[in-house]
């Protein structure tokens, strides 16, 4: 019963876990693309496929208010995750994108869109190979139609279209156990505005602890303290492209970024992401950058607020100033931009500055998947240098 769907996929199952003779690496060959199932795999009579396009605006809202009314909640459903158009337009359309991966279905007679699945590419290395595969990610069923096994046939689709596109890896990831985790992240949250947390019951105050003890707990300086710390501009792109890319040579899977790709993902834009770098007032050399991403919570059933500001701690490097001040900086910036809190993987090295910079652990994990490539050991979290939005 468990797991019906994925123990028939190309996916690394739990009986194999133990079996050293298994090589690391794609699990099926391509197939050729003349044999690629060429029509879109069969909907429940109602429904209909319908590929989104989102420089349409009206296709953007629809898609927007399909998540924020039916997308990922935390365990106790008392906040779903809001991502704003402008955030979904950039998450899903980088360079290279494909229109045909953006998949809605509809309700053939109201044209209603009722479930959505996305896949973007990416140049992804896994140990020493470098693997171009879709990041599928954004899979949402209406609520009302839930335990339809609507999921299975979207997954099914989007592996489809990116067959087409001979491409056949994928990395997602989920907050349920599927077969099988290529490792387990523990998510983490740094307190900004804690009055608000604790009023919406995101944090609970501490035992022994009163609200202003808490508050002065958590306070930050006005001002940022790296001598060189400023906002990553067009120009910089060349010199963080390198330093990007030293940088994630030391985890075992990391994207393969290009200045493209770092100019795309990395620029500062408005609402959806932020990044800063230092650059040394001597030598002018660019040593270090930090960067989160904007994706606000919808509070469900809170009188006072509707929304919690939430930063998501993206790609950082330090060579030079210590990732603690570095990281520190980083959250001085996000508590002026007005963000309720700071959220964290303990992926690359974040556990590094985790516990000292006030960060607590969150009630969840995150588990990352490869689809049709298996690798032979679980890695620990701290060698995962890829961060999905
Ligand atoms: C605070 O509002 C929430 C609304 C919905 C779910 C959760 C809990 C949760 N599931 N959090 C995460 O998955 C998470 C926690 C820390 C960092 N990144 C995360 O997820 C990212 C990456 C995966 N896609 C969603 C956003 C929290």
């Amino acid at each position: 019963k468990r797991h019906k769907f994925w123990e028939t996929q190309p996916v690394g199952q739990f009986k194999d876990l133990g079996d050293t003779s298994l090589t690391e690496g794609p699990i099926e060959q391509p197939t050729p693309l003349s044999e690629v199932k060429q029509e879109p795999y069969n909907l429940p009579a109602p429904y209909e496929w319908v590929t989104c396009d989102l420089d349409s605006e009206e296709v953007c809202s629809e898609v927007y208010t399909l998540l924020t009314n039916n997308y990922v909640e935390d365990d106790e459903n008392m906040f779903r995750f809001n991502y704003s158009k402008e955030f979904l337009g950039w998450a899903l359309r980088p360079p290279g994108y494909f229109r045909s991966w953006h998949i809605g279905v509809r309700v053939k007679t109201t044209k209603k869109l009722v479930a959505f699945i996305t896949g973007i590419p990416a140049k992804i290395r896994v140990r020493d190979a470098v693997v171009l595969l879709a990041e599928v990610n954004f899979l949402c069923v209406h609520k009302k139609l839930r335990s339809k096994r609507l999921a299975p046939v979207m997954i099914k689709e989007v592996t489809r279209r990116v067959h087409m596109e001979n491409i056949w890896q994928a990395a997602y990831t989920a907050g349920v156990v599927l077969p099988t985790p290529i490792t387990t992240c523990q998510y983490w949250h740094r307190s900004l505005n804690p009055k608000k947390l604790i009023d919406v019951g995101f944090s609970r105050l501490g035992a022994r602890m009163t609200m202003s003890r808490t508050i002065k707990l958590y306070k930050l300086p006005e001002q940022t303290t790296t001598p060189g710390f400023r906002k990553m501009e067009p120009h910089d792109v060349p010199s963080v492209t390198r330093l990007l890319r030293n940088y994630l040579m030391q985890f075992a899977v990391a994207p393969d970024f290009d200045e493209n790709d770092v100019e795309h993902w990395l620029l500062p834009k408005e609402d959806v992401v932020d990044s800063y770098l230092v650059e040394s007032p001597e030598s002018h050399e660019i040593t270090d950058f930090c960067s989160f991403y904007t994706l606000p919570s919808s509070i469900l059933g809170n009188q006072t607020h509707s929304v919690l500001k939430a930063a998501y701690s993206y790609y950082n490097v330090s060579t030079k100033t210590p990732l603690l001040q570095l990281m520190n900086d980083a959250l001085i910036v996000a508590k002026k931009k007005d963000f309720d809190v700071f959220n964290a993987l303990d992926v690359m090295q974040n556990e590094s500055f985790l516990k000292e910079l006030k960060f607590g652990p969150g009630d969840g994990k995150l588990h990352y998947y490869l689809y049709n490539y298996r690798l032979k050991h679980v890695l620990k979290s701290s060698e995962l240098g890829l961060v999905l939005l």
